[in-house]
């Protein structure tokens, strides 16, 4: 009979414990977009365990409720699905691979979703190491900054595993204000980087534009008027333009960032022949903007690029 209340005693315990691992998420990556992310997720009442490379930033997450795991891996063993948000392919890829990464406990039915802007290879072999073990993975870059990330507005370009996805769906209409499911691994990447490397060819072609309005004689702040009353109006130069205009950078999507995205697309566009002068000299002039120290800033501190070009010639 003892034996039979223990049998029920353990079996109760052992499906609270899987109701309760099937609650709870994870999140890696809590840079300016991650920090924005995890917060909302916890703000709808999602349970959350975090983690950061930098383990400090976690603390803001802890004061509204988050966990903390110490590792990439002890995160994926606690929780069905893990969302990541990582700088750059390196970084995707070392969180995941190295030790104590997300693969050492990557099991039948955990769920891994990253989200950070990366290339199609890295995808891939990020895809094929994690479904190999029997989990499931979808790519799900986001199109929105800092703003659209705390406001839960993001476009997010999910690719991968279609049944997960059906699961993310619930993350999704947190964090976003729509989401397309673009079909296999891969897909997801390379249509962020397409819309990446037309955001960052127009950034320059802006800034172009409000040096020569200067050097022209004319009034930058009424140029962004112009521009907002006509057929180009668009909400990243009403957003930017004020606060270029005022030399003012602080950082919403880095410089670092968007050069990685258009080295990534360039070489997308590289490896099938497709010819892009445009991005590919609006890529050196982000690159510029590195070396003169601006890859923390804002990615419109090209702007300063631009111009620093007409003081050299
Ligand atoms: N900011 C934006 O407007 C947007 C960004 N994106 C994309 O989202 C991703 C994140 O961007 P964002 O939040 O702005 O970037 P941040 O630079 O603010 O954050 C990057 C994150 O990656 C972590 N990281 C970097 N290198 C490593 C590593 N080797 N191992 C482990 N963790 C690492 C950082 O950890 P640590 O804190 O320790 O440095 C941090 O958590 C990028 O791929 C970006 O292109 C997409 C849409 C918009
Ligand atoms: O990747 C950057 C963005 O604004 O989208």
């Amino acid at each position: 009979m003892d034996t039979i209340k223990t049998y029920n005693k353990r079996k109760k315990e052992e499906e609270e414990e899987e109701e309760e691992t099937a609650m709870e998420v994870g999140f890696l990556g809590l840079g300016i977009m991650g920090k924005a992310m995890a917060t909302n997720l916890l703000r709808k009442g999602f349970k959350l365990t975090v983690w950061n490379r930098t383990l400090s930033k976690c603390d803001e997450l802890v004061e509204i409720g988050a966990t903390v795991g110490a590792t990439p891996a002890a995160v994926v063993k606690k929780c069905k699905y893990t969302i990541a948000m990582l700088s750059d392919p390196s970084a995707a890829l070392s969180v995941v691979f190295d030790t104590d990464g997300v693969l050492e406990q990557v099991v039948s039915g955990k769920g891994y979703i990253d989200m950070s802007t990366v290339d199609v290879d890295t995808s891939s072999k990020i895809s094929e190491a994690i479904t190999s073990r029997g989990g499931h993975f979808l790519e799900a870059p986001v199109s929105g900054s800092k703003k659209p990330a705390e406001d839960g507005q993001l476009v997010i370009l999910a690719a991968g595993e279609k049944a997960l996805y059906e699961e993310a769906i619930p993350f999704f209409d947190v964090l976003g204000k729509k989401s397309f499911f673009l079909g296999q691994v891969g897909n997801g990447a390379k249509m962020k980087l397409v819309v990446n490397m037309i955001m960052g060819s127009m950034m320059n072609a802006f800034s172009e534009g409000l040096v020569l309005a200067d050097r022209s004689g004319l009034d930058s702040k009424t140029l962004l008027d112009v521009l907002d009353l006509g057929a180009i109006a668009n909400p990243m130069f009403k957003l930017k333009g004020p606060t270029m205009i005022q030399n003012n950078y602080s950082p919403a999507f880095p410089l670092k960032h968007q050069q990685k995205d258009m080295r990534l697309a360039l070489a997308q566009g590289d490896a099938i022949a497709v010819s892009m002068p445009v991005a590919a000299a609006a890529n050196e002039a982000f690159k510029k903007a590195r070396s003169m120290g601006l890859g923390d800033l804002d990615f419109s501190a090209v702007y300063e690029t631009v111009k620093h070009l007409q003081h050299s010639s």
